[in-house]
C-alpha cells in the first residue's frame, strides 16, 4: 500500500495488481467490492470519485480487507454478505456462499411455473439443503402467493436463512426446519428445489482455497461419487411432489446425465437439462406425472 497521498483511481489499480499477484482472477470486481466496502461507497460510484485522495486511515481499512482477499478468503466471506437474485444474503460459517450459477435453478423453476400458468397461484415450495435460504427467498420473492419451507442439517444455516428471508420481505411466507433433506415434510409440494452437496469426497482437497477452506464441508461433500444427495432426493420425490409438481436441482460438472437417469428411474417425467451462462450443464428438472391432466413439460433453455 502507498506511503504518501494517493488518489482513489490509482489505489484501485494498485489493489488489482496486488490481487492478480496473489493468483486471483476477476480482480476488477473484487477490488471494487473491497474498496467500496472500506470507504462505504457503492462500487459503481468509485469511478466518479477517482480523483479524490484517500486518507491514511482509509488506506489502513482497505489494506486489511485486501490482505484477507490476497490470502484467498472470498469477498463474500470478508464482507459477510453475498448478492443473489437481487437480494443481499448474510453468511455465516454454516452457510455456503451462494453462487451466480445457482440462479439457473431459479430461472428453470420460474420457467416451469410460467409454462404451467402457476407463478401467481398459491403454491407450496420446498428447498432441500437451504443454506443461506438463497433459492427459497428468490422463489418467494417472485411468486407472491407462494409459501415455502427450507430444510438443512446445520442449525446455524437455518437461523441465517430465517434472517435473510425476513430481510428480503418474505419472512411471513417462509419456514425453516432441521431435517435430512425432505424426510420430515408432508407431501404435496408444487415445487421442490435443491442445490445439494455434490462434490465427490476425494475431490474436495483439490478445490480452490476459497471453496475448500471457507465453504462448510457439509455443503460440499456429496459422498464417494458426489451423487448421494440426488439418490436420497430422487427416492423421496414422488412422495414430496403433488401430481404435476416440479423438481429442480443444481448439478456439478459431468453429473447431469446421471441425475437425469436417477429421476427417470423413479418415474418422473419431462426430465430436462439446463445450461448456465458459461454453457455448462447446471440444472436437471423433472415433474411428477399428473394423471389425466394436461401439463406442460419442463423446457430446456432456449426452447
Ligand atoms: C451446496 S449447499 C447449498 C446451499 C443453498 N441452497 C445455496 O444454493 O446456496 C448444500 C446445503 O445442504 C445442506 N445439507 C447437507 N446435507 C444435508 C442433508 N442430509 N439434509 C439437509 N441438508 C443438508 C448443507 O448444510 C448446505 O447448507
Amino acid at each position: 500500500m502507498p506511503d504518501g497521498p494517493v488518489r482513489l483511481g490509482d489505489l484501485l489499480r494498485q489493489v488489482r495488481a496486488r490481487l492478480a499477484q496473489a493468483g486471483i482472477e476477476g480482480t476488477e470486481t473484487d477490488a471494487r467490492l473491497l474498496v467500496g466496502a472500506a470507504l462505504d461507497i457503492a462500487p459503481l460510484r468509485l469511478a466518479l470519485e477517482a480523483d479524490r485522495f484517500v486518507t491514511s486511515s482509509e488506506c489502513t481499512r482497505i489494506e486489511n480487507l485486501v490482505a484477507r482477499r490476497a490470502a484467498r478468503e472470498p469477498v463474500g466471506r470478508i464482507l459477510g454478505t453475498r448478492e443473489f437474485w437481487g437480494h443481499s444474503f448474510r453468511l455465516s460459517p454454516d452457510t455456503l456462499e451462494p453462487r451466480a450459477d445457482t440462479e439457473t435453478v431459479v430461472e428453470a423453476a420460474l420457467g416451469f411455473l410460467d409454462d404451467t400458468g402457476r407463478r401467481s397461484a398459491p403454491l407450496r415450495i420446498a428447498d432441500l439443503g437451504t443454506g443461506s435460504g438463497a433459492l427459497l427467498v428468490a422463489l418467494l420473492s417472485e411468486c407472491p402467493k407462494a409459501e415455502g419451507i427450507g430444510t438443512d442439517l446445520a442449525p446455524g444455516a437455518l437461523a441465517m436463512a430465517r434472517e435473510n428471508a425476513v430481510a428480503a420481505g418474505v419472512g411471513d411466507r417462509a419456514a425453516f426446519a432441521a431435517m435430512n433433506y425432505g424426510d420430515g415434510l408432508r407431501p404435496g409440494f408444487d415445487l421442490v428445489l435443491s442445490n445439494p452437496p455434490y462434490i465427490a469426497s476425494g475431490e474436495i482437497a483439490g478445490l480452490d482455497p476459497e471453496v475448500r477452506d471457507h465453504d462448510p464441508a457439509r455443503a460440499l461433500d456429496g459422498g464417494a461419487d458426489g451423487l448421494n444427495a440426488y439418490r436420497a432426493i430422487a427416492a423421496d420425490a414422488a412422495r414430496l411432489l403433488a401430481p404435476g409438481g416440479g423438481l429442480v436441482v443444481e448439478t456439478g460438472a459431468g453429473q447431469a446425465g446421471d441425475v437425469a437417469g436417477l429421476f427417470t428411474d423413479v418415474g418422473l417425467a419431462g426430465v430436462s437439462v439446463y445450461t448456465d451462462l458459461a454453457g455448462h450443464d447446471r440444472v436437471v428438472a423433472a415433474r411428477r406425472p399428473d394423471c389425466g391432466k394436461r401439463t406442460a413439460g419442463i423446457r430446456q433453455n432456449g426452447n
